[in-house]
Parts: C-alpha cells; sequence; structure tokens
C-alpha cells in the first residue's frame, strides 16, 4: 500500500484499502472559514445540535478579515457565537490569518491525520505527510456531527523531480510548470505525490506552495513523505504524537512523470488559466499596475524575504501598487522582526494585514478594469482579484517584487544573486 493507504486504512479502522473503494474515516481536525456560514446552519438542518468533539474543530475568520461588508461582519458574529455555543476553542479570528498557514504556524498539520477544511487549498498540508482535503458545507457539517467523512480511496500519481533549481527559480515554478505540462485537470480526485532530489532543497514554505497548487490540478490531496526537513519543522512546533507512514517497495502509482528542473526557468501562468504556463521572458516587457505578494500560495516569510532582498533601498516602479499579505499573524511578526517589514513599506509597498484579501477578488487590492496584474497567488480565471477585465499572471515572489520594481514583467533570476 501507499502511505496515503495506509493513512485511510488506520483512520477507518481497517487493515487495508484499495483504489477507488469508500471508506468511512475519523477526522482529526475539521475547518469552517468564513464563507462557509453554510456548515453552521447544515449542521442544525441535519439535526445537530452538539458538536461531536470541539477539540478537533478549528474557525477561521480569514476570507473577509477584517469584514468589509455587513453581510460579512454578521456571519463572523454567527461563527463566533457558534464557537463560544459549542466550545470550540480554536477560534481563529480576524487577526490570525489564512487558514493554511495558521495551521502551519501552530503546529496543528501532522503527519499521517486527515484535515478537512472548507477550502480547496486544503491539499497544502500534504507538505506534511497529512491527508488535506477541502470539503463544502453538509460534509463538514457531517464531521460536526460525527467526527467522521467518507472518501473515496484515490488514484496516486508520483511526480519526480530530478535536478538543482537554478537561481532565481523556485517551488511556484516548478508547479506552474508542471500544471502547464499536465494540464488543469490531469488529477481530478487523484492523490499527487512529490519525490525526488530536488525537495532536498525546498523547505516547507517550498513544499506548501507546491502541495497547495495541486489544487489548481483537480487533486484531492497531495503528499510529500515526510523526511529530515519536515521533522526539523514539527519538532519546534508539533507537541502531541503522530504517526508516519511509508510506501510499500514495489507499490504501483496510476501514473508517475519526472521532471528535470535543472534549466527549468522562472514560469509565469498567463491570463486566464492556470495552465496557460510559460517561461517569464514571453511577457517581459509587459506593464503590470498591480504586483500582489501574498495568500497561502506565496505570503509566507521567505516570500517576503525574497521580495525584501530584491527592493531593499530601491522604490517600486511609480506607476505601480505593491499589495503585500502576510499569509498570517506568525507570518507578520516574524517579518516584522527581520526587518522586510520595513524594507518592503519603504520601498513603496502597501500593507493588508493577514488574511486572504484580494486573492480571492473580494477586497483589499481589487484590479480595475483592463488593469494588469502580477501575483504570488493561484489562481487568475476572470475576475478572480477584481474586475473580469483585468489580467492576472502568475507568478513566484521573487517574479511579483521584481515586477514591482520595474513597473513591467522581467526575469526575476536577474535580480538574485
Ligand atoms: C472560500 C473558498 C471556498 C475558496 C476555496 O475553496 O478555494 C477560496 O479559498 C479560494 O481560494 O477560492
Ligand atoms: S489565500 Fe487565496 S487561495 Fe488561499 S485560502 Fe485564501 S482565498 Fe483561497
Amino acid at each position: 500500500m501507499h502511505a496515503i493507504e495506509k493513512l485511510l486504512a488506520q483512520k477507518a479502522g481497517k487493515e487495508s484499502v484499495s483504489t477507488g473503494e469508500i471508506v468511512n474515516c475519523t477526522v482529526d481536525l475539521a475547518g469552517i472559514n468564513d464563507l462557509y456560514l453554510q456548515t453552521v446552519r447544515s449542521f442544525f438542518e441535519m439535526g445537530g445540535t452538539k458538536v461531536h468533539d470541539p477539540s478537533k474543530v478549528i474557525m477561521f475568520l480569514d476570507h473577509y478579515a477584517p469584514a468589509s461588508t455587513i453581510v460579512q461582519a454578521d456571519n463572523q458574529k454567527q461563527f463566533r457565537e457558534f464557537c463560544w455555543d459549542q466550545g470550540i476553542d480554536l477560534l481563529m479570528d480576524i487577526n490570525e490569518g489564512v487558514c493554511h498557514q495558521v495551521l502551519a504556524d501552530r503546529g496543528l498539520s501532522h503527519p499521517g491525520e486527515i484535515i478537512v477544511v472548507t477550502d480547496s487549498h486544503t491539499t497544502t498540508h500534504g507538505a506534511f505527510g497529512a491527508f488535506g482535503t477541502g470539503v463544502g458545507a453538509t460534509d463538514l457539517a457531517t464531521i460536526l456531527i460525527t467526527g467522521k467523512l467518507w472518501f473515496r480511496v484515490p488514484e496516486i500519481i508520483r511526480i519526480n523531480f530530478e535536478g538543482e533549481l537554478p537561481k532565481g527559480v523556485y517551488a511556484k515554478d516548478i508547479i506552474l510548470h508542471v500544471i502547464g505540462e499536465l494540464g488543469a485537470d490531469y488529477a481530478v480526485y487523484k492523490a499527487v505525490e512529490f519525490t525526488g532530489f530536488t525537495l532536498k532543497q525546498l523547505s516547507i514554505s517550498e513544499r506548501m506552495a507546491l502541495c497547495n497548487m495541486t489544487t489548481e490540478m483537480g487533486a484531492k490531496t497531495s503528499y510529500i513523505q515526510p523526511d529530515e526537513i519536515t521533522m526539523e519543522f514539527l519538532k519546534k512546533k508539533v507537541t502531541r504524537n503522530y504517526e508516519i507512514f511509508t510506501t510499500d517497495p514495489g507499490y504501483q502509482y496510476a501514473a508517475e512523470h519526472t521532471f528535470d528542473v535543472s534549466n527549468l526557468k522562472p514560469q509565469l501562468a498567463a491570463p486566464f488559466s492556470v495552465d496557460n504556463v510559460s517561461d517569464v521572458t514571453a511577457f517581459t516587457g509587459r506593464k503590470i499596475d498591480q504586483a500582489y505578494l501574498g495568500s497561502c500560495t506565496g505570503g509566507r516569510v521567505e516570500d517576503l524575504a525574497v521580495a525584501a532582498k530584491i527592493l531593499a533601498g530601491k522604490k517600486i516602479s511609480k506607476r505601480t501598487r505593491f499589495v503585500v499579505v502576510p499569509a498570517s499573524r506568525g507570518v507578520f511578526l516574524e517579518a516584522m522582526a527581520k526587518g522586510y517589514v520595513q524594507t518592503l513599506v519603504e520601498a513603496g509597498a502597501t500593507f493588508v494585514t493577514p488574511g486572504c484579501a484580494a486573492c480571492l477578488g473580494t477586497h483589499q487590492g481589487m484590479l480595475a478594469s483592463g488593469e494588469t496584474c502580477i501575483t504570488s497567488t493561484n489562481r487568475n480565471f476572470p475576475g478572480r482579484m477584481g474586475h473580469t477585465k483585468g489580467e492576472i499572471f502568475l507568478g513566484s515572489p521573487a517574479a511579483v517584487a521584481a515586477a514591482a520594481l520595474e513597473g513591467k514583467i522581467v526575469d526575476p533570476s536577474q535580480y538574485i544573486d
């Protein structure tokens, strides 16, 4: 069996599972975000009165943090009251940040566990060897009532990376390249495992970016076998025991792909699809109105660090806005302590408090008609960050910072020593 199958088998109380089987699993952590008040409504509609185990539930007020509309303010009020009534202590209010980063910061994402959030990018937690997946309101309400949820054991695809990453090329470039090659619907309901030499070069932050974007291939979940890098990260954060599963030798994957990254150039996904990917050089010189650094894909400390490095002692281009949104309070604090916030604000960045902000086009950095944005986020369909006639290029944090500096798309590798 694969590690993912062993994990699902254990959570279903079975000896083994096989692809396609439906299993009913105990969920280790269930998260609800502030766009999903329907979860609470469904909980009551389905006959719920008391949450099965409030210690395994976490609430995130992140997508509209702080609330920008009266409806959202009202929803957030109802979420808070639900937590207080139900004894849910893990209420991550508007001061905490994007759910996936908050889980990582707090050491709540563990190997060998099932994490389900009402958010598609829950695949991010594959970076820790967890089974992370996103669901809708009624599925989440089912967990609230029973502590369990059914899953279809997914086919598992192995994506192997060989070679050392060139200067100025990051996990974001790798995953954009993979999605460009395989397509945005390649992994629908499949699990994507990343393996190979290149992973040894990738920090937890970079691995989170990789796993996060498997959602943009349709993946149900993603996986990286925990190693020394994972352990190093977890030992500073996690206080309780967890189990690490390993894949049996000779396991037959549904498909296997190998990418050599040693000659990879910085990548961009051009409007209006995440798989419309090419080398950044195809668009160099293209003027941008806004550069956006943030989200659960590209708003971590390392992302702000590379931007600060590129912009230290410089000013952003006069006709460009640079919106920076730390993914979490933890990221914000660390970036302040390390001086990145100071550097970026001096360079002309506009800071937004931790949260989803304009990543999903609802507030705090929206695009006007006809504007072009380069962003470290994960989606670029029409209207994703504001006006449907806004054009969005997805790139690495370095590509975003270099574009903010020049006011146009440039090859970021020239800005990295
Ligand atoms: C709000 C949520 C439903 C949504 C998702 O699931 O991905 C959001 O986080 C996004 O990125 O579009
Ligand atoms: S930061 Fe963006 S992608 Fe991540 S959860 Fe928020 S809206 Fe979704």
